[in-house]
């Protein structure tokens, strides 16, 4: 079995510096030895190098920040994405920031129409052109995957690909009001930290995948924010929130998600190795190893 690792330096889809970096981290840390050590075929065929848009010609579209370079690296990410899941490869993207999830999920759509995505973060990024505050496109790449909001002409290529009924959250805790409205009218089913609380990661898992493969026989695309770990566990990342994960639940997810044996791409999103100090750095890094090789069969017996 071939992992193919998409290293993707980008951070344009958020405003601060770093994010970019957290490919060359991960890879540093030693990830592709890692992943031969468990048996898998690494095809790493490095680091995209994104044609840069300056900045003086991506001027924001309404609030949306840097658009144009956000699609365009997005609609790459898509096609290599897309073409080693339809070789029947594994893709392993690294981010960089969660904006990218819009090319990666739309890649593994193209070879898995029928995919599910299960969302791990302590956010809903869902917000549409409308609800965004921010502009920062991280916060949006799910209401494009499912086709709400007004159409932005600069993303046309995002295809509605992902029904509403085929994405889950786990590890919500900071969901803007626009965010909370847009997930009840479209009925996306959403386990917060209230619920991994009250029914145990366990549990959460099972009812989160009876949602959105109530009969395991659908592709899974795993898409990963380390801010869905507690920042005790992951601290340098760009929006750390409280009250998140213990190392033991981000684990239990990506081994459950592992043991179904319908993984079909994964994400390991926002690592930001320069905002935290050395020994945070290492040990943000370090989870971000570690809940790739657990997501790709570490820790089965
Ligand atoms: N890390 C983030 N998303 O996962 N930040 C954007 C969310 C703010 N509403
Ligand atoms: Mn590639
Ligand atoms: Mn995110
Ligand atoms: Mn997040």
């Amino acid at each position: 079995k071939t992992v193919a690792i998409v290293g993707c330096p980008f951070r344009g889809g958020q405003p601060k510096l770093g994010v970019d970096k957290g490919p060359i981290h991960l890879v540093e840390a030693g990830l592709v030895d890692q992943l031969k050590e468990l048996g898998w075929n690494v095809k790493f065929d490095g680091h995209h190098q994104f044609e840069e848009i300056s900045a003086a010609d991506d001027p924001p579209i309404g609030k949306l920040k840097n658009p144009r370079l956000v699609s365009k690296v997005c609609e790459s990410v898509a096609k290599v994405v897309g073409g080693h899941a339809e070789n029947g490869e594994l893709p392993l993207t690294l981010g960089g920031d969660h904006s990218l999830a819009m090319g990666t999920i739309s890649g593994t759509l193209k070879a898995h129409p029928d995919a599910c995505v299960v969302w791990i973060d302590a956010h809903a990024d869902i917000n549409t052109a409308e609800t965004t505050d921010s502009g920062n496109i991280h916060g949006m790449p799910v209401s494009f995957l499912i086709g709400i909001g007004e159409k932005v002409s600069e993303f046309a290529w995002v295809k509605p690909a992902l029904k509403t009924n085929r994405i889950v959250y786990i590890g919500l805790r900071d969901i803007d009001a626009g965010e909370k409205r847009i997930l009840r009218e479209n009925n996306i089913k959403a386990f917060s930290m209230h619920h991994v609380d009250k029914y145990g990661i366990g549990k959460v898992v099972e009812m989160a995948l009876d949602h959105v493969n109530p009969n395991r026989d659908l592709p899974i695309h795993l898409s990963f924010d380390v801010d869905a770990l507690d920042p005790s566990v992951a601290p340098s990342t760009g929006t750390p929130v409280r009250g998140g994960l213990s190392f033991r639940e981000g684990h239990y997810i990506c081994e459950a998600i592992w043991e179904t044996g319908l993984l079909a791409a994964l994400d390991i999103m926002e690592v930001n190795p320069s905002l935290a100090d050395g020994e945070g750095v290492a040990q943000t890094v370090a989870v971000g190893c570690s809940l790739a090789r657990s997501a790709l069969g570490e820790t089965l017996l």
